[in-house]
């Protein structure tokens, strides 16, 4: 049995926008994230703790901000690369666990829809995918409301 674990960290800043996406939900919002693709940071770190895992570099590599294709994209076509990926190299989706860092929105209330559209992205059962939140008690950028990041943890196993 071949297990690899995989981090990953994102931030995106808050601008003008009535709405937020979070691990694949569209959560209206007074502003929205700003970014390259739909800024879907939760989505991001996931991606990226399963390069990570893989040790296949990270989001920015396999989808270039310079490159235009990528501009206003919908990320779970990052999310759906890096799994084909870890399933191109014989692994499976043991566990994952993201962290988002905000006081608002709330994610409680949607953490289980968040939940069921990454496991739907990653075709992996509900049970193995766990989103959460904790604000920052008001301190530093998150706390400040200038933009929210996310932290992901992925458990791949292969055999
Ligand atoms: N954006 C957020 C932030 C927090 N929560 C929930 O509130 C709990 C308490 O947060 P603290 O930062 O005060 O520890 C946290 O454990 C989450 O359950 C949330 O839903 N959305
Ligand atoms: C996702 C990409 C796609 O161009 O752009 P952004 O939406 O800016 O997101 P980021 O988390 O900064 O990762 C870089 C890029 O790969």
């Amino acid at each position: 049995m071949d297990i690899r674990l995989g981090n990953g960290y994102d931030v995106h800043r808050f601008g003008d926008g009535d709405h937020v996406w979070l691990c694949g939900v569209k959560l209206p919002h007074g502003r929205g994230l700003q970014g390259h693709s739909d800024a879907d940071v939760g989505m991001h770190a996931l991606t990226d703790a399963i390069y990570g895992a893989l040790a296949r570099g990270d989001i920015g590599q396999h989808f270039p901000p310079s490159d235009p294709q990528w501009k206003g994209a919908e990320s779970h076509i990052f999310l759906r690369h890096a799994i084909g990926l870890a399933r191109g190299m014989g692994y499976e989706m043991m566990n994952c666990d993201v962290t988002l860092v905000c006081e608002r929105p709330k994610v409680g209330p949607h953490a289980l829809a968040m939940r069921s559209a990454l496991c739907q992205i990653m075709e992996v059962d509900v049970d193995r995918v766990s989103v959460k939140a904790t604000t920052s008690e008001r301190l530093g950028f998150t706390g400040r409301e200038e933009g929210i990041a996310a932290l992901a943890t992925a458990a791949l196993i292969k055999g």
